[in-house]
């Protein structure tokens, strides 16, 4: 594995460059999540900075240089660094002093090796040199990245009673590009599972629709469903609902479907509203995704016709309802529910009293207009007609 951060789009980023000026390039390091995925090749989402300077010094180097912080988690030394191109967040050298595995106490540090060693995976802890590019890498996390290897730095019992999260984030981090299984963190995380009883349910949710959301990450679920792990955050889900989401992810990819983290906690849930609801307010989701569950949850298991199913429902929603049922598709692709013709005026043209009588006639074409394939206007006329008569 290079020994250098391959030149990327963000690292050459006109304001990144400001902001290394600001701070000055020997105060600062480029690391976490973006230092990891640019060696992988993948795409950069956040961008971290790490620093030697104090947030106070920070804040003063940034407001001279024309650049806004905010201090977002300045008890932690983090300052967020608000630019043009993506905001960075610039933390402090730091160094736990004492955790209670959901919250820690730190001090600020000098030294970048204390900072690795703080942190949850060794191909986390890698640092970028903003001006050569060049790595520091303190517990091996370039080999590691190489073998594919989610190691905890150090002891890994240690590393999870630091933040019981860290579980969570083991396993994401092992769908994701995992090659092999380490023991001693497969143990210690099943180990320690239970302490995730302690932590916030926006957190936990967080991370366990990042890890659904993942292009395939059926079989580490099944390992954390055999070890007892999702039992601890997702006790709703056996094995049946395993083998559901296996069958739905095999059935995404067949269909070329991107993946749905909401889809697919949808298949881990038994198909009962009532329970779907708890869940979601357990997991504290929006209203909004509160309500697609417990829609997906309503799921028959009937084969419904998809353009009916997708004029009824929205063609997102229907297509999340045909793949959790092992249906194709295909019909919905760049298909656009049409708009019902018919309007109330137009009954009352035909003499109809305004009224609840109007309404149940427009129902009563509509149905059938629906059942017919939304033929076009010439047709609903005589649908309508048929109505009227009857
Ligand atoms: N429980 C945690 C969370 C984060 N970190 C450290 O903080 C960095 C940034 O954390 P975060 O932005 O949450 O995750 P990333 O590793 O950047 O990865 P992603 O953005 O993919 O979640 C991590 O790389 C890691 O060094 C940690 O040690 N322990």
């Amino acid at each position: 594995m290079a020994t250098t951060l391959p030149k990327a789009d963000w690292t050459q980023r006109e304001d990144l460059a400001r902001l290394v000026a600001a701070l000055g390039a020997e105060h600062m390091r480029w690391v976490g999540g973006a230092v990891r995925d640019t060696l992988l090749g993948d795409e950069v989402k956040d961008i971290d900075a790490a620093t030697t300077l104090h947030p106070d010094t920070v804040i003063e180097r940034l407001e001279a240089a024309g650049i806004k912080p905010i201090p977002t988690g300045i008890d932690h030394g983090t300052v967020t660094a608000v630019l043009p191109g993506g905001n960075v967040e610039v933390t402090t050298l730091r160094k736990d002093v004492a955790t209670d595995g959901r919250r820690a106490t730190i001090a600020f540090a000098e030294d970048w090796r204390d900072d690795a060693a703080r942190r949850d995976f060794t191909i986390n802890a890698l640092y970028a040199h903003p001006d050569t590019l060049a790595i520091d890498d303190y517990f091996g996390g370039l080999d590691d990245l190489q073998a594919r290897r989610v190691r905890f730095i150090g002891d890994a019992r240690e590393r999870i009673r630091e933040d019981h999260l860290r579980i969570l984030r083991y396993y994401r981090f092992q769908a994701r590009f995992g090659a092999e299984l380490d023991d001693e963190a497969e143990q210690a995380c099943a180990e320690l599972a239970p302490t995730m009883k302690g932590l916030s349910r926006e957190r936990v949710a967080m991370e366990l629709l990042a890890i659904l959301a993942l292009p395939d990450p059926a079989e580490t679920l099944r390992r954390m469903h055999d070890r007892g792990v999702l039992d601890v955050i997702l006790p709703e889900s056996g094995d049946a609902q395993l083998d559901a989401l296996g069958a739905l992810i095999a059935h995404e990819q067949a269909e070329n479907a991107a993946p749905s983290p909401l889809r697919r906690l949808a298949a881990l849930l038994p198909a009962d509203v009532k329970l779907a609801d708890q869940v979601a307010a357990r997991l504290r989701l929006s209203n909004s995704q509160r309500k697609q569950l417990a829609r997906l949850a309503k799921r028959s298991g009937a084969p419904e016709r998809p353009h009916a199913l997708a004029y009824r429902e929205g063609v997102s929603m229907a297509r999340d309802l045909l793949l959790l049922d092992g249906q194709t598709t295909a019909p919905l692709a760049g298909w656009k529910p049409p708009r019902f013709p018919l309007k109330g005026g137009a009954i009352v043209a035909r003499g109809v009293g305004a009224g609840p009588e109007v309404a149940r006639i427009l129902q009563v074409v509509e149905t059938r207009w629906i059942a017919e394939g939304f033929p076009d206007a010439a047709r609903v006329d005589q649908l309508l007609e048929d109505a009227l008569s009857d």
